[in-house]
């Protein structure tokens, strides 16, 4: 039966948007970033999402969805087996792709996100590059609680060679983001 005008949405990409941004807001709701003024965590991942959209030109909708979903695995009681109910194989992949193992210790976890990039699939490579976009330009804006000069520095270093595994990918994440790792003196040849 139809619906009428503007009422038959199912499974349209609003609807497909909605429905997961609504998922991830109610995931992270008690949680906060570590900026002094504590903003809700799902800042976040709605910025994540609109640096690939609005910024990438990122129209693929499965991508927005992961972006949005891309801190609920690590961070959240969310499982992936969740995530695959819920949304499919696709975006559940992509999830997965750019999630840290939290078993393991935060040292091997670094190390790993350096290594693993390289070998990432486009579109886990898209929201890698939109979520370090994302916390450097926090990390520029004010040091999160407790960041000593020295840490906010190692995490510039840190991140430039995460990068350097997802070039390739978009050049337009990739100029903002080489502007950032100048303007801190990071350089991006070695
Ligand atoms: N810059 C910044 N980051 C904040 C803030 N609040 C929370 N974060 C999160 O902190 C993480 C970086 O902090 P770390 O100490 O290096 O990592 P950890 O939380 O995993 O131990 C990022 O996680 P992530 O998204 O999983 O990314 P990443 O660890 O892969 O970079 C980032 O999203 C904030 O106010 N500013
Ligand atoms: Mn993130």
């Amino acid at each position: 039966m139809d619906a009428g005008p503007g009422l038959d949405t199912h499974g349209s990409d609003a609807v497909l948007l909605l429905e997961t941004v609504n998922f991830a807001a109610e995931k992270h709701r008690t949680q906060r970033r570590k900026d002094p003024e504590a903003t809700p965590y799902i800042n976040h991942p709605i910025g994540v999402a609109r640096i690939l959209s609005h910024e990438a030109g990122v129209t693929d909708v499965s991508i927005l969805q992961a972006a949005l979903l891309h801190d609920t695995l690590e961070d959240t009681d969310t499982s992936l087996s969740e995530l695959q109910s819920r949304f499919g194989p696709v975006v559940s992949g992509i999830v997965s792709e750019v999630s840290d193992d939290k078993s393991l210790s935060k040292a091997e976890r670094k190390r790993l996100q350096v290594e693993h990039a390289l070998h990432c699939s486009p579109q886990a490579k898209l929201v890698k590059l939109a979520d370090k976009l994302y916390n450097l330009r926090d990390l520029q804006r004010v040091s999160p609680v407790g960041w000593s000069e020295q840490r906010v520095q190692e995490y510039f270093v840190w991140a430039r060679d995460v990068v350097k595994g997802l070039r390739g990918t978009s050049p337009v994440l990739e100029q903002k983001l080489d502007q950032i790792f100048t303007q801190r003196g990071v350089h991006t040849s070695d």
